[in-house]
């Protein structure tokens, strides 16, 4: 009996997506690695399940392409939202995460904005190996005298996320070089996703991020979160920027009042399809 998904992407970072709200989905980290595989399975960088929830419209869970079952997705987040909004007839949908709970809302031009909640910025909520200032840590990649990456923020948005600032933005070599050392850095408990950001003026940022479990993608919306967050802490941005990402652009808002994080962009149905499970 195969299962039927949506294929979809939020500026580029793609996602199978199952609705198992009447028949619950439980697939071994095997069997998500072989779903999220590009070659021999259907491709995406996360598998997505919306389940029931007491608390919420549903509750999303998110398997990385390794995999890995992980906290939260933020360009799914938007995804499972439109999913939501779709079939409901509601504009405005809770979604429940592992990370904490989101509110989806329609946003202009068919976007979707999603609340993220608040970020999480002590060095025990990213988490890190040891105390540090997450405005600026102790890590460095490179010759000890002159390193190629140093003093990144941390950040969590549920997931952990470390944000390094760079003055010309990465090439895929050097992300994919750096991003998968730092991955499984000692610093990381838990693994950590990796960004890059190019900052072009206080309100407009050029991001590539190295995903845990998944690698370079199109986008990573929670690590477009972290990445204004820790520019906004360090004064290279301010509260709010355009984040501009392989697979197109999103709109970052930290505000002041109630200290949550918003993310706005677009969201595409690429195909529907059904799993052999
Ligand atoms: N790789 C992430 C999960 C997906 C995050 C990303 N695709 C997003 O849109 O937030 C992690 O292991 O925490």
């Amino acid at each position: 009996m195969g299962r039927p998904f949506l294929k979809m992407n939020g500026a580029g970072n793609d996602f199978v997506v199952v609705n198992a709200l009447e028949t619950p989905f439980a697939p071994t980290a095997e069997q998500a690695r072989a779903i999220a595989d590009r070659t021999t399975g259907e491709g995406c960088d996360q598998l997505i399940a919306i389940e029931p929830s007491g608390t919420a419209d549903a509750f999303m869970r998110v398997w990385n392409a390794d995999g890995s079952m992980v906290e939260t997705c933020g360009n799914a987040l938007r995804c499972v939202g439109w999913v939501l909004m779709e079939s409901t007839g509601k504009d405005r949908v809770l979604i429940d995460t592992a990370g904490g709970p989101t509110v989806a809302t329609r946003a202009e031009d068919g976007q979707v904005r999603v609340d993220m909640g608040a970020p999480r910025l002590h060095w025990t909520e990213v988490p890190l190996a040891e105390e540090m200032d997450t405005r600026g840590i102790e890590l460095q990649v490179g010759p000890i005298d002159a390193p190629l990456l140093h003093t990144p923020g941390a950040v969590s948005m549920g997931n952990p996320h470390v944000v390094f600032f760079v003055s010309e933005t990465p090439d895929d070599g050097f992300v994919r070089g750096s991003g998968s050392l730092i991955e499984h850095h000692p610093l990381f408990p838990e693994g950590v996703n990796v960004g890059f950001v190019h900052a072009l003026a206080p309100d407009h940022i050029r991001l590539r991020v190295w995903e845990r479990g998944a690698g370079l993608t199109k986008a990573c919306g929670t690590g477009a979160c972290a990445a204004l967050v820790a520019s906004a802490r360090r004064g290279v941005t301010d509260r709010h920027a355009t984040v501009d990402v392989d697979g197109g652009r999103l709109r970052i808002d930290w505000d002041e009042d109630t200290g949550h994080v918003f993310m706005t962009g677009p969201i595409e149905v690429e195909r529907t399809g059904v799993l052999a499970l």
